[in-house]
């Protein structure tokens, strides 16, 4: 017998309405970030797994898609009431698995539960149309109907949203899905299976299988039933299932990668931003994909700005999620500290500054890195060009609205970006120049579940949230009819 279902506690997958893979000779163990402590272990799956999944997923959807919106409304609505219900121990595990402070992960399983109720109404007003037909014994009607069986991939610094954000407008619109959750962060996943199951979900609309991410991955590329990939995670990866999605025209939604410049004009409120810019980079310890990562601010207010920042890093609690009054969390791996550290060193190296660095909890044993101030920043340093993922602020100066929107647009990504000023006017001019899908004017937390979630370029294709979410999820068909008049 494997020696790690010996010791550990297994969580198995959730496939066609059973808990199963506790037979497999192979486990991944689950390690706590914040002591580097094993908290439980997976099944390891792959290609088999993924196939009965989508055999489970394609027979439900038969069933699931013919149901009214409004049955599937209350089934979701239901899947909603228990996630509540049960939001404290999510919200435990959550921080077990990923690190994130316990204030954070509540707040993620609100965030995460608000897509279910959004989406569990949204279903209703999937509305079609007429169409006048340029002939009189003709009529068009449009309809919009469920794509089919979903394979959703999620990474592991939203456990619970980013499955939700995803599978609640696909639920909603009639479609049966299939989901591979980030290794590192399983089990909030197979909660929220083992409470779907609960509401009364039938058997293969959800199924959750863990293992071997590029395996499954391959298996459902390939697998004609499967009609839609949605993917959320690194832009690399996403470019690897968007050029395999090529071989058989497969549908793909990808939410990637991003590199957000945070603006600070001459005319900022410069203790409002010095806030929102805590907000937006510290959030998960740096680990989101729309935390600012570059940090440009005029030069005439750089030396006041950056002493009203360091001031509210000062008040910043480095520790274990779980602990009172922690605001950092650790960083998800030791991969994941090393780069931080790696990116420190090459900005220093070529003339960079650290200005600020909190007490390292060097006496703890998991991935901490305490937030961090680099000053005398150049574009053409790592840690301006690469998606940080970790708590360091580098800042950069400029001289004119037109530098910085030019500096501001550089990039392959175009997820997010944040501007700070006063001015009516400036804030039409530099949010409507940024290349950018996701723009906070005066505002560093600008997710919520109603809006548009996506970004330009290399930060993904598609939209999540709000009424653009659940049009990934359905097709277009018009039917011309023609009478005898
Ligand atoms: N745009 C967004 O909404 C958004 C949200 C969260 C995270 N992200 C991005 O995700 C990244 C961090 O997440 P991550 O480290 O989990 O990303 P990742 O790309 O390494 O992994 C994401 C998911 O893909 C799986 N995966 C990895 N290789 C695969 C393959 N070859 N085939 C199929 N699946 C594969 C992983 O197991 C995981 O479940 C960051 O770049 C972040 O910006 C973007
Ligand atoms: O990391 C990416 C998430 O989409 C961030 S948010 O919680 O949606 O803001």
């Amino acid at each position: 017998m494997s020696q790690i279902k010996e010791k550990y506690e297994i969580y198995p997958m959730y496939i066609d309405g059973s808990w199963v893979g506790e037979e497999q000779g192979s486990f991944t163990k689950v390690t706590n970030p914040a002591t580097g402590m094993v908290i439980g272990a997976i099944p390891t799956g792959g290609t088999t797994e993924a196939k009965q999944a989508v055999d489970a997923a394609h027979r439900a959807f038969k069933t699931w898609s013919k149901k009214t919106a409004e049955e599937r409304s209350h089934l979701l609505m239901k899947w909603h009431r228990l996630i509540d219900e049960n939001k404290e121990e999510l919200a435990k595990l959550m921080t077990l698995e990923q690190g994130k402070p316990l204030k954070e992960a509540l707040g993620e399983m609100d965030y995460a539960n608000g897509f279910i109720s959004w989406y569990a109404e949204e279903g209703k007003r999937i509305y079609g149309e007429t169409i006048p037909a340029s002939q009189p014994n003709k009529r068009i009607l449009v309809r919009k109907e469920p794509v089919g069986v979903v394979a959703a991939i999620t990474p592991w610094n939203f456990p619970a949203a980013m499955i939700t954000r995803k599978v609640a407008p696909a639920l909603a619109a009639g479609c049966t899905t299939v989901i591979k959750p980030a290794t590192q962060t399983p089990l909030t996943a197979l909660k929220l299976a083992e409470l779907a199951h609960e509401a009364g979900i039938p058997k293969g609309v959800l199924n959750v299988v863990t293992g071997k991410s590029s395996e499954i991955g391959e298996a459902w590329l390939k697998d004609p039933r499967v009609t839609k990939i949605t993917f959320t995670g690194s832009t690399e990866v996403g470019k690897t299932l968007m050029r395999n999605a090529a071989e058989n025209v497969k549908k793909v939604s990808l939410e990637l990668g991003g590199n957000a410049p945070f603006i600070v004009m001459d005319d900022a409120n410069l203790q409002k931003a010095a806030v929102g810019l805590v907000q937006s980079k510290f959030r998960n310890a740096g680990q989101t994909c729309i935390c600012t990562n570059r940090i440009y601010v005029h030069e005439k207010v750089a030396e006041e700005f950056t002493v009203l920042f360091k001031k509210e890093l000062e008040k910043l609690k480095v520790g274990n999620g779980l602990d009172e009054g922690i605001d950092i969390g650790p960083l998800i791996d030791r991969d994941a500290l090393e780069k931080v550290k790696m990116l420190v060193d090459d900005a220093t190296k070529n003339g960079g500054k650290v200005v600020f660095s909190g007490e390292q909890p060097t006496e703890l044993e998991g991935f901490y890195y305490a937030p961090t101030i680099l000053s005398g920043i150049t574009d053409d340093m790592a840690c301006m060009k690469e998606e940080i993922f970790g708590p360091i602020a580098p800042i950069s100066t400029f001289k004119t609205e037109e530098e910085v929107i030019e500096r501001a647009n550089n990039s392959v990504y175009g997820l997010a970006a944040y501007v700070y000023t006063e001015n009516l006017s400036r804030s039409f001019r530099i949010t409507e120049a940024l290349e950018y899908g996701i723009i906070g004017l005066n505002d560093a937390l600008p997710s919520a579940v109603q809006v548009p979630f996506g970004g330009y370029k290399e930060s993904g294709l598609g939209r999540e949230g709000g009424h653009f979410g659940i049009e990934e999820f359905l097709e277009v068909k018009y039917i011309s009819i023609g009478l005898e008049l």
